[in-house]
């Protein structure tokens, strides 16, 4: 078995590769696509951080290729619906720079607020600048935590420490459980009102991109000071370059970027600005942590056939998955649907398996049900090992049940997903033999397959209301590639799924909700 590392990777990482009965590695970091591309077709496993982008292009040409391990959380870089088109087990190592990466948080607002890397500079060049360069506590300021999770939480913990008020906002995690850290509960805007310091610990994800920007520091209190270790583009860099301007934010550490490396840019050049580059998971401890878990996964992969932490594929047989496998990716979608579709954090997920599963393993499917629900809340982080444990840890309890009847199709699985507000059910099954559709949302009867660019639309069923739609949508050169009518079984209302070429702008999809004969818009992705 070859195995190629690609990006740098910690040396007792390697040292297990090299030690591994079986395996033959290679450590060949930076080399641009092209080369990378030329070589792929001998190994059998390739690891990874954030600098090597595995295209559909790279896999395509990867022929042997059974595993790609990153070495680290994100997997921006990694296109996993062409690995999973592929067999290709994704894995990564979710937890091993969580604490790094919460301290490099701390160690920014810190050298911020007492202007560390300026006074650096400023002594370099000669000059004593005592006055100018005078900073500010933090003791009993306020700092609001955007985004509850691994890293988040820690940060919290660490900043009760000094001494810091902790005001969290994290709409996924019940108001309760980050009562029971210790910690105040507040809206977004309540978070943005109060905190003299801010710091992002969510994914990006559609809807974190550009969540710091004009609108939001616009409310924020005068002199608020921003941290960004997470990713780039949740801060909208623009819109801080102006803020820091008008001087409505006083300063802001970055640690990523919407561009890696970012070049010279006049916000990395900004006196008030501090910069370390993507430096968070940096340490000697964190690269030795996720070095030697993702050597202990891929070597158990290619030895034992295990399979641990990985986001596209359960811990099961070859053969089982081939069974599974189109019961998984429904699940998964259905999950994923659920997730769009519910307002408010999900606190009870109801699965029930009707009709004939006769020799299919219906505990991954669960499984795939929740991960599904859990990836456009946490992204990377959730996988087919860890998925039941972030449910619970979230507060959510999961309930499954079957039965022998099935009212419509051979078998269908129905997942009913309550939150705080409301409750949403959706029904699935399989066409043929492995294509995934979604046949039942609330009282509406459909058949909708769950891919690409989606919107739900609902309406009054009414001569034009269809037409109206199509009109706007071609108004802005979006192009309708599929459409699904859903009629409500008793009442007038119909829902319109729409798959469309790109994504609907959210200009566009306000302009569809002022639309006569529509009720409401919910754009989908999948
Ligand atoms: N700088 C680095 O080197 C580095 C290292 C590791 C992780 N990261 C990044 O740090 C971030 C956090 O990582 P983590 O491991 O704590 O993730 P996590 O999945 O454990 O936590 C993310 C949290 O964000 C919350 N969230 C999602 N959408 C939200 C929204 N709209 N508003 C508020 N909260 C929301 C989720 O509920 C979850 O609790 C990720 O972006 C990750 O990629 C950066
Ligand atoms: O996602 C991660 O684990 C971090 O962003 C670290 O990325 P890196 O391994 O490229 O430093």
């Amino acid at each position: 078995m070859k195995v190629l590392v690609s990006d740098n990777l910690g040396e007792d990482g390697i040292r297990m590769f090299q030690e591994a009965a079986g395996i033959d590695v290679d450590v060949k970091t930076g080399l641009e696509p092209d080369a990378l591309k030329e070589i792929i077709a001998s190994y059998d496993a390739l690891v990874i951080r954030s600098a090597t982008k595995v295209t559909k292009d790279l896999l395509q040409a990867a022929s042997k290729l059974k595993v790609v391990g990153r070495a680290g959380i994100g997997l921006d870089n990694v296109d996993i619906p062409e690995a999973t088109q592929r067999g290709i087990v994704v894995m990564n190592t979710p937890t091993g720079n969580v604490i790094t990466t919460a301290e490099h948080a701390i160690a920014m607002m810190l050298s911020l607020t007492r202007n560390i890397p300026t006074g650096t500079a400023s002594l370099r060049q000669g000059r004593w600048e005592k006055k100018k360069l005078q900073g500010r506590e933090i003791f009993n300021k306020t700092l609001g935590v955007i985004g509850f999770g691994k890293i988040g939480a820690i940060v919290a913990d660490r900043a009760r420490g000094l001494r810091m008020n902790v005001i969290i906002h994290d709409p996924f995690v019940t108001p309760e459980q980050i009562q029971k850290a210790g910690f105040e509960s507040v809206d977004l805007d309540g978070l943005y009102e109060r905190a003299d310091y801010i710091t992002v610990h969510v994914p990006k994800l559609k809807n974190t991109i550009g969540m710091l920007n004009k609108a939001a520091f616009e409310k924020m209190k005068p002199g608020v000071m921003i941290v960004n270790c997470a990713r780039g583009g949740i801060v909208d860099e623009s819109d801080l370059y102006e803020a820091l301007e008008s001087g409505r934010v006083a300063g802001a550490a970055l640690d990523v970027f919407e561009t890696e490396p970012p070049g010279k840019s006049p916000l990395v050049e900004h006196e008030r600005v501090i910069c370390t580059p993507h430096l968070g998971a940096s340490t000697r401890e964190a690269q030795t942590n996720v070095a030697v878990a993702v050597a202990r996964q891929i070597i158990d992969f290619l030895t034992e056939g295990t399979v641990v932490n990985a986001v596209n594929m359960p811990s099961v047989t070859g053969e089982v998955l081939e069974k599974i496998g189109p019961y998984l990716t429904l699940a998964d979608r259905m999950g994923c649907l659920q997730a769009q579709l519910v307002r408010g954090p999900i606190k009870e997920v109801v699965i029930e398996f009707c009709g004939d599963f006769k020799g299919i393993d219906l505990s991954p499917v669960s499984t795939a049900v929740l991960k599904g629900i859990l990836t456009p809340v946490v992204k990377d982080d959730v996988n087919f090992v860890n998925a039941h444990v972030m449910a619970q840890q979230r507060g959510i309890t999961v309930t499954e049940t079957s039965s022998a009847e099935s009212d419509y199709y051979v078998n269908q699985i129905t997942v009913r997903a309550i939150s705080t507000e409301m409750e949403s059910v959706v029904s699935g099954t399989i066409f043929g033999k492995k294509d995934p559709r979604i046949v039942k949302i609330d009282k509406f009867r459909l058949e909708m397959i769950p891919e690409g660019h989606m919107a739900l639309i609902q309406n009054i069923d009414k001569p034009g209301s269809i037409g109206e739609i199509g009109t706007t949508l071609g108004q802005h050169q979006i192009n309708i590639g599929r459409m699904q009518v859903g009629q409500e079984e008793e009442g007038d209302r119909n829902i319109v799924f729409l798959t469309t070429d790109t994504p609907i702008p959210e200009d566009v999809v306000e302009k569809m909700r002022q639309l006569s004969l529509v009720k409401t818009v919910t754009p989908l992705e999948f």
